[in-house]
């Protein structure tokens, strides 16, 4: 069975067609990497795997089951612009997203549960290279170290599907690079299947094990929304053979 499955999927908003009759399926421990033109409905895709965002038509399955209609701790998310808690600490940050997947109601926890809560965000934080600065605030960080924070926070729910909305973005060509080797080896670590969606061809190509194209094929100048945007291509790809290549 793959983890996902979607078959002739459409989404619309009212009469603007953003993604039209989708059919692909994603195996567990996949990287697929996505990119296309500006507007063509990758983060409109990748809200939808989130559970913020539903289909307007068409099979769209998790697991073999119907998507759960909400975020959960199945799925974690990674943005471009970081979402952390300025008045929270490094560790408290991380220790929100384990308070907040664990105990949905309250929202607290206590004894025995904060220890436990405590290490995994410490070990997390130490897999993500931000071991010595637990203590600081968001606003001492670099953008690299930022966006570290908001890999951790989404990695410590241990999810098993990690979706990447341009995470790197914002990044200098330097930290960029070091955040793809960091990614990479969360991935493997903690057997991550991946859905990124990147601007950037060659970092599509060097981490996903697969690069999916979305793009329009069919346009009416009349009626610029009459047609939403199709995997144009699904390329599988060598990482060890790319990996030489850097
Ligand atoms: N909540 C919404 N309500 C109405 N229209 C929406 C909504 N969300 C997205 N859209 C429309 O869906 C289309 C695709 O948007 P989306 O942000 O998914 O594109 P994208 O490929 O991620 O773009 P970019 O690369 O610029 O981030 C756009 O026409 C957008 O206006």
């Amino acid at each position: 069975m793959s983890l996902i499955e979607i078959k002739h999927l459409w989404k619309t908003y009212g009469a603007n067609v953003v993604l039209e009759n989708l059919t692909l399926s994603i195996e567990a421990g996949e990287f697929c990497t996505l990119v296309g033109p500006s507007g063509c409905g990758k983060s409109t895709f990748l809200r939808m795997l989130l559970g913020e965002e539903s289909p307007s038509k068409g099979v769209f399955l998790f697991e073999g089951k119907p998507f759960p209609k909400e975020p959960s701790v199945e799925r974690g998310i990674v943005f471009q612009r970081y979402s952390l808690f300025s008045h929270l600490t490094v560790l408290e940050n991380v220790m929100l997203g384990i308070e907040l997947g664990e105990s949905r109601f309250l929202g607290k926890l206590f004894g025995a549960a904060i220890k436990r809560a405590k290490e995994e965000a410490v070990t997390m934080l130490e897999a993500v290279g931000l071991g010595d600065v637990l203590h600081h605030y968001p606003s001492e960080l670099s953008g690299g170290m930022q966006q570290r924070l908001s890999i951790a926070q989404s990695l410590v729910k241990k999810p098993k599907l990690l979706l990447l909305d341009e995470p790197f973005g914002a990044l200098d060509p330097g930290i960029r690079a070091d955040m793809h080797a960091l990614i990479l080896d969360l991935w493997k670590k903690n057997n991550l299947t991946v859905v990124m969606v990147t601007h950037d061809l060659h970092e599509g190509f060097y981490l996903g094990t697969r690069l999916l194209v979305f793009d329009k094929v069919r346009n009416d100048p009349q009626a610029p929304n009459a047609f939403g945007a199709k995997i144009t291509y699904d390329i599988p790809l060598s990482r060890e053979k790319v990996k030489d290549e850097e």
